[in-house]
């Protein structure tokens, strides 16, 4: 027998609450008068939820801008981001402060770790910051999947780049942001580390869901993603799905990146 349709409640409109980032003619101008430059020109992206989303594109197209911007780090000069559907351009300094503290990680090049505290001090640094106690099963959890449990009272000099890196991703991963956001996660480590760190990242959106944005610039970091978009001169000019690296790095060649 067909079921009764029309007294089902209205579906909601999943179309907002599938981009986890949404970037809608954002432009972005640093400095002011005859030193004003152009970041970004009229960008307009929908990043959805549960995927690896990586940016690409010749030095000075705009990867930091458009980050930091999708971030809610900096504020585009025109135009609108929301993250998990939230407006963040009329936010004020405090409500982005915490929103940047409760719904998004970070994981930069520099690792940017605390290096008088321990592994498991940094990793839960976000939550004592929010005043949160650590849910021990999902903080045993994120320890344990970044394969750290017998390090956890090292401090970081004691441990190697890769490892630091994965206590940020640790730390990144212990609020379950609505995203990771990545700024060259891999570029301060050798080859085969690097590889290691782009896994995990993998792994974090395969097995747990999670977003993650990450602008690099190597083809093979871009590979680990679902889709690469590529920026030149401020501009969104391709995107990319199921990217290889070497797809990715002729498409790099096509912008003038390496000519
Ligand atoms: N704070 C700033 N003040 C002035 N200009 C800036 C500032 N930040 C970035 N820019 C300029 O904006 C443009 C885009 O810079 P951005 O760092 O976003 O590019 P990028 O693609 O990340 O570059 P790279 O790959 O070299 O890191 C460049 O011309 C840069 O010089």
């Amino acid at each position: 027998m067909p079921r009764i349709r029309a007294a089902a409640p209205p579906a909601p409109d999943r179309s907002l609450s599938d981009d986890v980032v949404r970037l809608t003619a954002v432009s972005k101008v640093h400095g002011r008068g005859a030193g004003a430059v152009r970041a970004l020109r009229g960008i307009d992206v929908r990043v959805a939820r549960g995927g690896f989303t990586a940016v690409m594109g010749p030095s000075g197209s705009g990867k930091s801008t458009f980050l930091h911007c999708a971030a809610g780090l900096d504020r585009p000069t025109e135009g609108t981001v929301t993250l998990g559907g939230q407006d963040l351009t009329g936010m004020d300094e405090t409500a982005l402060t915490r929103l940047r503290r409760d719904r998004v990680g970070f994981v930069f090049q520099a690792f940017n770790l605390m290096p008088s505290l321990t592994v498991l001090e940094n990793i839960t640094l976000p939550l004592r910051l929010a005043g949160r106690r650590p849910d021990r099963a999902h903080l045993a959890s994120v320890v344990e999947r970044v394969g750290l449990a017998d390090r956890t009272g090292h401090r970081p000099g004691e441990l190697s780049g890769g490892q630091q890196q994965r206590v940020a991703l640790a730390r990144a991963l212990v609020t379950r942001p609505e995203v990771v956001f990545g700024d060259e996660p891999t570029g301060a480590l050798d080859t085969m580390t690097a590889k290691e760190v782009l896994g995990l990242l993998r792994e974090t959106v395969d097995d747990l869901g999670q977003s993650v944005v990450m602008v690099t610039h190597d083809p093979v970091a871009a590979s680990y993603a679902d889709t690469v978009l590529f920026l030149a001169d401020g501009r969104l000019v391709d995107t990319l799905s199921a990217p290889t690296a070497d797809r990715v790095a002729d498409r790099m060649s096509r912008l003038g990146a390496w000519a």
